[in-house]
């Protein structure tokens, strides 16, 4: 905190202003908008940089670097008080939740580090609420991924949405960075559209899990300062018990009113396959890149095809350049459609996300739709149910014992095994993959079962928030 204090002084010797008016002007800055202004190694190269104005920019930016440098290595819990409804959770508290980081408790790991399942309650802080959560462990090594462990916590700090993941806490101690989540009880999408259940998300679940995600996107992108969220894929959509849809992992979130205000070298961030082409190419980063990653997502939704597929032939290993050119044919495009859909969707329906995909793949980002259209383009197809009835997959979860579970199949019911999934870190010998997913078993329904099992509001707006 010392530290903190030093810098604010700094800040009011340089700037003469009161330390109030500091604190307004640089919590803004802090709160949002810190991956603009802080470049990753070190001050921003700033060829224009010739004015008074610029000047003092870059010096306010070297400012707000050693600022965050304070904050993130020292008491966090005195900066973070503006955070809505955060706790903060001591490194004992979320090993006792967790058991110890068991691998029963295990969820899967991603780039940041492993992921634990855990349950809290107000026996372990004063109001918070009885639920099941997943704590995500920091790796211990590198600066890379301190700073998406302090964006998250920002970001996800100070904006709460149904179709953002909640963010309930954080842990700060030594060199321990941990951030707790509310739990999504059907993990990421990813695992059900290609490793695990390819194919068999049914199409109306696609669209609605299509809706609540760009609905996340479009409430980043009206902040009064917009959030560009960069890494939008398939793997960063967590699902709930009825499909709603979340958007997580937030490290590579950025300012879209900074991001075209200065000519910062900046390297390119995200996952290849759903970066826009002009942020690529030229570091061009908006709103509009976001709208690209999600016209990348929806063209994987229809056609269940990763972005990128590596041991395809060259014409076929990019999706978008393979598929785009399909989506306004509607001769071609049942020929890309998944064909695991067997046919059980409104060809409507699909018409309209087909012309939806080819708008937001456009190269042109000013001929993109933004978000708000995407909703709204969006929400008429889910009221397309004119779709056939179909069998229904059942998913069993097969144990460690290879032992399947009784399971009375009809005439119309799947049965699809699912492995069992063991946490690397508890398993002896085998060589440690770099994700390993959820030990999760899950039930997959055609669209009439879904929405006979979970009610009317499982496909209606309302249903979807
Ligand atoms: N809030 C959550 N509830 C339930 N499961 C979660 C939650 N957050 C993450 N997981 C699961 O933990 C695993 C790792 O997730 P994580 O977000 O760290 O990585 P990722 O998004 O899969 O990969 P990458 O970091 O490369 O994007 C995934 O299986 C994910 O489904």
């Amino acid at each position: 905190m010392a530290g903190f204090l030093v810098l604010l002084n700094q800040l009011i010797c340089k700037f003469g202003t009161s330390v109030r008016d500091i604190l307004e002007d640089v919590y803004p800055v802090v709160a949002g908008r810190i991956f603009i202004v802080i470049p990753r190694d070190g001050l921003p190269s700033c060829p224009g940089a010739v004015t008074e104005e610029m000047r003092k920019l870059t010096e306010l930016r070297r400012m707000l670097y050693t600022f965050l440098h304070v904050i993130a290595t020292h008491d966090l819990s005195s900066v973070f008080l503006i955070l809505k409804n955060i706790h903060i959770f001591t490194y004992e508290e979320l090993k006792t939740i967790t058991q110890g980081f068991s691998k029963h408790n295990y969820l899967g790991e991603g780039g940041f580090g492993e992921v634990y399942k855990g349950f809290v309650d107000d026996s372990l802080k004063p109001g918070l609420k009885a639920q099941p959560v997943a704590v995500k462990a920091l790796k211990q090594e590198g600066g890379q991924g301190h700073r998406e462990w302090l964006a998250e916590v920002i970001i996800l700090g100070q904006l709460k949405h149904p179709h953002l993941v909640n963010l309930i806490g954080y842990c700060c101690e030594n060199d321990h960075r941990l951030l707790v989540y509310e739990y999504m009880e059907r993990g990421n999408l990813e695992d059900h559209l290609f490793q695990k259940y390819g194919g068999a998300l049914p199409w109306l679940t696609r669209v609605k899990i299509l809706l609540g995600a760009a609905k996340g996107l479009d409430f980043l992108h009206k902040e009064e300062k917009p959030v560009i969220y960069r890494d939008f894929k398939p793997s960063n959509i967590l699902l709930s018990s009825d499909y709603s849809s979340k958007l997580s992992d937030f490290g590579l979130a950025t300012d879209g009113s900074e991001a075209d205000d200065l000519n910062f070298t900046k390297s390119v961030m995200g996952t290849e396959g759903y970066a826009a082409p002009e942020y690529i190419s030229a570091g061009h980063l908006t709103t509009m890149s976001d709208v690209f990653s999600f016209g990348v997502v929806l063209l994987e939704m229809l056609t269940a095809r990763k972005a990128v597929e590596k041991y395809r032939s060259q014409r076929g290993r990019k999706l978008v350049e393979w598929a785009r050119p399909m989506l306004k044919d509607p001769n071609k495009l049942e020929q890309i459609i998944d064909p695991t859909l067997e046919g059980r969707y409104s060809f409507e329906g699909i018409r309209k996300a087909a012309e939806l995909a080819y708008q937001c793949l456009s190269h042109n980002p000013k001929s993109r739709p933004t978000m708000t259209t995407v909703v709204k383009t969006l929400e008429p197809i889910l009221d397309l149910k004119d779709i056939q009835n179909g069998p229904f997959v059942y998913i069993v979860q097969v144990s460690d014992s290879n032992e399947v579970r009784d399971i009375k199949c009809k005439d119309d019911v799947k049965v699809v095994k699912e492995e069992a999934k063991v946490c690397p870190k508890h398993q002896g010998g085998r060589k440690k993959r770099r994700k390993n997913k959820a030990m999760k078993s899950r039930t997959v329904y055609s669209d009439t079962t879904l929405y006979k099992s979970l009610g009317t509001s499982l496909y209606t707006q309302g249903g979807v928030e």
